[in-house]
């Protein structure tokens, strides 16, 4: 049996009006996967997560997400951003907001409220259904963010360096609950970051992005066993070996630039 690819990017180009950021994107990525994605600050990352999912127009090329040609948000793809404190609605409660996107799905009200509670549940906050997200610490909204990606049942999750606003406790935290969901729901997750440790301990393969005009530098497969766990992963020769490449990928570029 052949690998399927859930979303395959072809020559993807974007500008905003003379400014060039999207060059050439050429990207498969395959159902079941963890993919992260780095690159220099500015060089696109989340104009590319937008044009993915559909919420930009871009200039030429082609993205296609279970095999149909994105033109809109697709039904099939969900995205957590970086920014809970503006994705969340301040005045509906955690429930509720996990809730809401699922009017737009074909689904019982029973059905809804099943997968609220589940989605909630396996990020752990069972307990603060009726809280508002304002009531909650950062880490805890960005939960309520993922869970209600997770509600929506996406075959194709985005994340946008959704972790750069938290503590770094939390922050290992949130990345070992995205390797616990991303195990157990089988999702396919393009997991966007400039950090570079947080890039290998996720991913499966890392893609590296150029800056700007950005194309895709190199794709780095990541041979690390799984489940990760952040002590003995990162003190592998492994993970030390993949960080020196990626930094090197990183600033390599870099150099060329200047
Ligand atoms: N709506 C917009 N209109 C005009 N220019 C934009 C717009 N959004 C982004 N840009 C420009 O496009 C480039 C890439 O921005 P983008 O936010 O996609 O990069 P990024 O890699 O996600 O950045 P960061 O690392 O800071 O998160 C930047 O030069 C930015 O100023």
């Amino acid at each position: 049996m052949t690998e399927q690819a859930i979303l395959q990017v072809d020559g993807l180009r974007k500008s905003y009006g003379s400014e060039l950021v999207l060059a050439d994107i050429t990207l498969e990525v395959f159902e079941g996967e963890l993919v992260s994605i780095v690159g220099p600050s500015g060089c696109g990352k989340t104009t590319m997560l937008r044009c993915l999912g559909g919420l930009m127009p871009f200039d030429s090329g082609t993205v296609r997400v279970a095999g149909e040609d994105v033109t809109g948000p697709p039904d099939t793809l969900g995205i957590v951003f970086q920014d809970y404190s503006r994705s969340l609605l301040p005045w509906l409660s955690v429930a509720e907001n996990v809730r809401l996107p699922l009017r737009y799905k074909p689904i019982s009200k029973k059905e809804a409220a099943e997968r609220t509670a589940e989605a909630l549940a396996s990020v752990g906050l069972s307990a603060h259904l009726d809280k508002k997200p304002w009531q909650l610490s950062g880490g805890m909204q960005q939960r309520v963010a993922i869970a209600r990606a997770l509600a929506y049942r996406p075959r194709l999750l985005l994340m946008d360096e959704p972790f750069a606003s938290v503590d770094a406790q939390t922050r290992v935290e949130l990345e070992d609950l995205t390797q616990r969901l991303w195990s157990e729901r089988k999702m396919t997750i393009g997991f966007v970051t400039h950090d570079i440790d947080e890039a290998i301990y996720l991913g499966g393969r890392i893609v590296v992005l150029t800056r700007t005009p950005t194309t895709i530098r190199e794709v780095m497969p990541v041979d690390l066993p799984r489940p990760r766990e952040q002590i003995a992963t990162k003190a592998t020769e492994t993970f030390a070996d993949l960080r020196a490449s990626v930094f090197s990928a990183l600033g390599h570029h870099q150099e060329a630039a200047r």
